[in-house]
């Protein structure tokens, strides 16, 4: 038996997918064998859920009758609602959707059916009802009334309205849009992995997804485009954005939104995101932003060689767009739970129970001393 170590399983292929391919050496990503770029120019978020879901885009019918299930389905349980309504108003939003999606599973008396059809009714509801849950902690933290979700909005348009109570300009809901397709599914990242291991023991898929919300929110993971804003407030001026990366490169510290474990060169998504960015500075006025964000991005290059991850341009463009900042990474959540679901799926199809080996480096064996003389003062 081997005894080499893969610490944090870096470079270790765990198992086959067909749902996305990240490729290092050519900085590319693709969902079901079509560019996640392509995706983001042309088509909406929820063709993108269905082809991460089904294996290919929907056609018109096809897509219609996706809308018309999953928009029925918005609306969320009083008692999930009452539940989130009891949580402190100090608590992260991503703790308030783990909660809530632990609710969702407590209360479908389907939950432990795991076939592929109970499994994708459940993805789909997820995708229902995460927008609204979302938006409803966000609206009771400001002391205001919830909006209920509108059937004849989109996904984004629909999270628009029930976050502020309109829909605001198409190109923004674009920008939104684009960022929904590029946080889709990215392979055995940390949180779908997560999922995959909880999903190998034969649990529900609201555990997997609970689950992977507590993996995501680490900010090495999705709670960096959180991060990334946060850093972006402190140094506040573009001009003193390349000595505060300086400074920081200098103390060994890691600055969020910058390296990845799988891209070295760049991150495939970042390009798109970066010209949504850009979209929303002019459009809102937020320039200095884009200054800030090329300054860092050069001068993190030069130092260090090390290229930004997409939390670098969405943190940012989701400030411009109006949301708080802790919204960042629910916001986030509400993209993955197609890439984490289809896993979930993908998992059970060919499932193995994930249970790797540690080198053991504790104490060699030894007897458990009599009581008598272990508990002597
Ligand atoms: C959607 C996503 O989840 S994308 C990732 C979001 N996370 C972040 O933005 C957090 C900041 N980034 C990081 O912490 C890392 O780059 C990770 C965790 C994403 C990937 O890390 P790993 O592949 O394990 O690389 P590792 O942390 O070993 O870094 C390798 C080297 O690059 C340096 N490095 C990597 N990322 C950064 C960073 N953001 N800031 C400063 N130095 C960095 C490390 O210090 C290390 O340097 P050393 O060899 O001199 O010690
Ligand atoms: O792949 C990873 O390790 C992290 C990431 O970019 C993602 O989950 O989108």
């Amino acid at each position: 038996m081997s005894t080499d170590i893969h610490k944090g399983l870096a470079g270790v292929v765990v198992d086959n997918t067909t749902i996305s391919n990240v490729v290092a050496e050519t900085n590319s990503l693709t969902y079901r064998g079509y560019p996640v770029q392509e995706l983001a120019a042309s088509c909406t978020f929820e063709e993108v859920a269905y082809l991460i879901w089904f294996g290919e885009l929907p056609d018109a019918a096809q897509l219609r009758s996706f809308n018309e299930r999953t928009r029925s389905q918005r609306e969320v349980s009083r008692s999930t609602i009452s539940i989130i309504d009891r949580l402190p108003d100090n608590c992260h939003p991503m703790d308030m959707l783990r909660t809530a999606v632990s609710c969702l599973g407590a209360e479908d008396p389907a939950e432990d059916d795991n076939s592929p059809q109970a499994n994708q009714a459940k993805a789909e509801a997820m995708f229902a009802k995460l927008p609204t849950i979302v938006a409803h902690d966000y609206r009771r933290r400001q002391g205001l009334d919830r909006i209920a979700p509108d059937t004849s909005l989109g996904f984004s348009e629909n999270f628009f309205h029930m976050c502020f109570g309109e829909v605001p300009p198409k190109e923004v809901v674009r920008c939104f849009e684009i960022s929904m397709i590029l946080y889709a599914e990215h392979s055995f990242n940390a949180s779908t992995f997560t999922a995959r291991v909880v999903t190998s023991t034969l649990s529900d898929i609201y555990s997997s997804v609970t689950a992977a919300i507590g993996a995501l929110k680490g900010p090495l993971h999705g709670g960096a485009n959180e991060a990334v804003m946060h850093m972006m407030l402190e140094i506040d001026d573009p001009a003193k954005a390349a000595q505060w990366l300086r400074d920081q490169v200098a103390a060994k510290n890691k600055v969020m939104g910058f390296g990845h474990r799988v891209y070295k060169d760049a991150d495939s998504r970042v390009p798109t995101m970066k010209d949504a960015f850009t979209t929303m500075a002019e459009l809102t006025g937020g320039e200095k932003w884009v200054a800030m964000y090329e300054e860092l991005e050069a001068e993190m290059l030069s130092l260090k060689g090390i290229h930004p991850n997409l939390d670098f341009p969405a943190g940012p463009a989701y400030y411009l767009m109006g949301f708080s900042i802790p919204m960042f990474t629910p916001i986030f959540v509400m993209s993955r739970i197609t890439g984490w679901s289809a896993h979930v799926i993908e998992q059970l199809a060919a499932n193995a129970l994930i249970r790797p080996l540690s080198a053991y480096t504790g104490e060699s064996q030894r007897e458990v001393p009599a009581a008598t003389a272990r508990l002597a003062s």
